[in-house]
């Protein structure tokens, strides 16, 4: 049995943009999924995703993904249930070269689904991790990041980007342009998430951008003004001192950034009434700058402060169901339970 866990994160800046080659930095944030892989005798996959209903459930398939289970649950959770990690175990099989290869899977995840907190590249990243280790094939980390975002690309039907399956399993920020990834350092920014209770579509969301730049030119010089917030972004956070506290000169120019940027994911349709309302109650709460992350639609909105000001006034925001301070996780996949050598 092998327990692997992998961090969510938020985006300090670059979400959407980073789908058509703009670059993004994700910093991955102490929330987690965790997986665990038991091998078994036959070819079924048994996943228990105890987080995706109120009690949670079983699912019980055989080899072949196209075989639906007949268990009696709403096909929408059946697919949530299925989606990321069958994937996720096809990828495992295929890496470890054995294509029967069945297991039994359990779920359990600190990152609400749909959010913009990288619910589903934990998934994968972890399941992937978790599910070679089972079968005694571990991957180094890049193989291990490359092939968990082979399954989001498939699962999201070609709408994903390399950003967040990479954040999940390094840890950390990364900057993330296209197929190129590189780890960043970074000072502990002061995270503060405001989450409305509610999901977007990240697929779905991550279309009709693509649509709205295919149809305008301004939509889509609007992305690659995100890339070159990013840019800025990027070059402030690698003249820091990554050891020290970041100065109130950062704080507030990254602040500033953020949001620009958000104003941007707004201009591009994939903000919500609730997510706007958050982050206006983190800037008039005092927080340097605050913005949506993830794909949109509704989820969280992250922002930087490091008085708890942001945090209370969000508590007490109309909308907002929690709010909490996001450490950064400069762990990324981690083995929880099992053979620890990659
Ligand atoms: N605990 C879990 N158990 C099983 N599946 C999960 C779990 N968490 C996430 N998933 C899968 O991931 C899907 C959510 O992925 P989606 O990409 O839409 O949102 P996200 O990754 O949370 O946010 P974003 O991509 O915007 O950062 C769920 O519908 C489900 O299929
Ligand atoms: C919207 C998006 O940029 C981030 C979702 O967390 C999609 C992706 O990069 O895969
Ligand atoms: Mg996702």
């Amino acid at each position: 049995m092998t327990t692997v866990s992998a961090p969510g994160k938020v985006y300090l800046f670059g979400e959407h943009a980073v789908v058509y080659g703009e670059p993004a930095v994700p910093c991955a944030i102490e929330k987690r999924a965790t997986v665990t892989a038991e091998p078994r005798e036959d070819d079924h996959v048994r996943v228990e995703a105890a987080d995706l209903s109120l009690d949670g459930f079983v699912v019980e398939y055989a080899g072949a993904t196209t075989d639906r289970p007949d268990v009696d649950v709403p096909q929408p959770l059946l697919d949530a249930a299925m989606g990321y990690i069958d994937a996720a175990v096809q990828e495992a099989r295929e890496a470890a070269d054995a294509p029967e290869a069945g297991f039994d899977i359990t779920v359990e995840s600190e990152i609400p689904l749909g959010a913009g907190l990288g619910s589903s590249a934990a998934v994968v990243v972890a399941g992937i991790d978790a599910a070679t280790r089972a079968l005694g094939e571990p991957l180094d980390r890049r193989e291990l990041a490359d092939r968990a975002y082979q399954a989001e690309f498939e699962v999201q039907d070609g709408q994903a980007s390399r950003a967040d399956t990479f954040c999940s399993t390094m840890g950390g920020a990364v900057r993330v342009a296209g197929d190129d990834c590189t780890e960043l350092t970074t000072p502990t920014l002061p995270f503060v998430v405001g989450f409305d209770g509610g999901a977007g579509d990240t697929g779905k969301l991550v279309a009709d951008v693509r649509a709205l730049r295919d149809r305008y030119e301004f939509a889509a010089d609007t992305v690659e003004a995100i890339g070159d917030i990013v840019a800025t972004g990027e070059e402030l956070l690698r003249e820091a001192d990554p050891d020290a506290e970041p100065s109130d000169d950062l704080v507030s120019e990254l602040g500033d950034l953020m949001n620009i940027n958000h104003g941007l994911l707004s201009a591009l349709g994939v903000s919500s009434r609730s997510l706007d309302t958050m982050v206006w109650a983190a800037r008039e709460a005092g927080a340097e700058g605050a913005k949506l992350t993830g794909a949109g639609g509704g989820g969280c909105i992250v922002a930087l402060d490091r008085t708890e000001e942001t945090q209370t006034s969000l508590k007490y925001t109309p909308g907002c169901e929690d709010s909490f301070r996001a450490e950064l996780a400069t762990e990324g996949v981690r083995v929880e339970e099992g053979e620890a050598e990659r």
